[in-house]
């Protein structure tokens, strides 16, 4: 057991290593145009499955909420917590159409949208990239293996470098963390 354990620690931690290479200079960029919404008096939509409605929730938690500084509450908004739109929109028009109805209803012209798939594919977060393309806004995704449909749709799309979705989620968050600092710092 105790190998196993050594095991996933070794493998999130060369995870960690191949993500700061790749995505930093990307996630830069998202960072920017995350502030720049927030500063333009936009807000920010997040969505995705299991553990990714958790990561969702989590950073939209983070902007209403607080992260490190004292500053003004951020307008950002997990559509993965409403069960009673989530049950009727399933039931009405389909599992696959959850999010997208939800950003047809709430998502303005540049707002932030951010999908969350480890497999790049679930096709619910699709839709609801794809509905926020629509209605132009800066549509980003966290992703993993290799990013799957997810990077014909994200303008920016975050591929965490791995196939497993534990490791992936777990980048996953670390990049909402990234995300919520920098922002912190751009308003403070
Ligand atoms: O948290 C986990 C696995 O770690 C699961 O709940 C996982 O999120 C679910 O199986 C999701 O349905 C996977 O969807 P996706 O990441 O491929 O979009
Ligand atoms: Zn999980």
């Amino acid at each position: 057991m105790i190998e196993q354990i050594k095991g996933v620690f070794a493998d999130h931690a060369e995870v960690v290593r191949k993500s700061e290479e790749e995505l930093s200079e990307k996630l830069i960029e998202v960072c920017n145009i995350i502030s720049n919404c927030i500063t333009a008096g936009k807000k920010v939509l997040l969505f995705g499955n299991g553990g990714s409605a958790s990561d969702a929730q989590h950073i939209a938690a983070e902007f209403v909420g607080r992260f490190l500084a004292e500053r003004r509450a951020l307008p950002a908004i997990a559509l993965t917590t409403d069960t009673s739109a989530l049950t009727a929109i399933a039931n009405d028009y389909g599992y696959e159409m959850v999010f997208s109805r939800q950003v047809e209803a709430l998502a303005n012209k540049d707002d932030v949208v951010i999908g969350i798939s480890t497999s790049g594919n679930s096709q619910n977060v699709l839709e609801g990239l794809k509905a926020a393309s629509q209605l132009e806004c800066k549509v980003i995704g966290f992703s993993g293996n290799s990013g799957g449909k997810m990077n014909d749709i994200c303008e920016f799309n975050l591929v965490v470098p791995s196939n497993v979705t534990a490791r992936i989620q777990e980048v996953h968050i670390l990049l909402g963390h990234i995300i919520c600092m920098s922002v912190d710092k751009s308003l403070i």
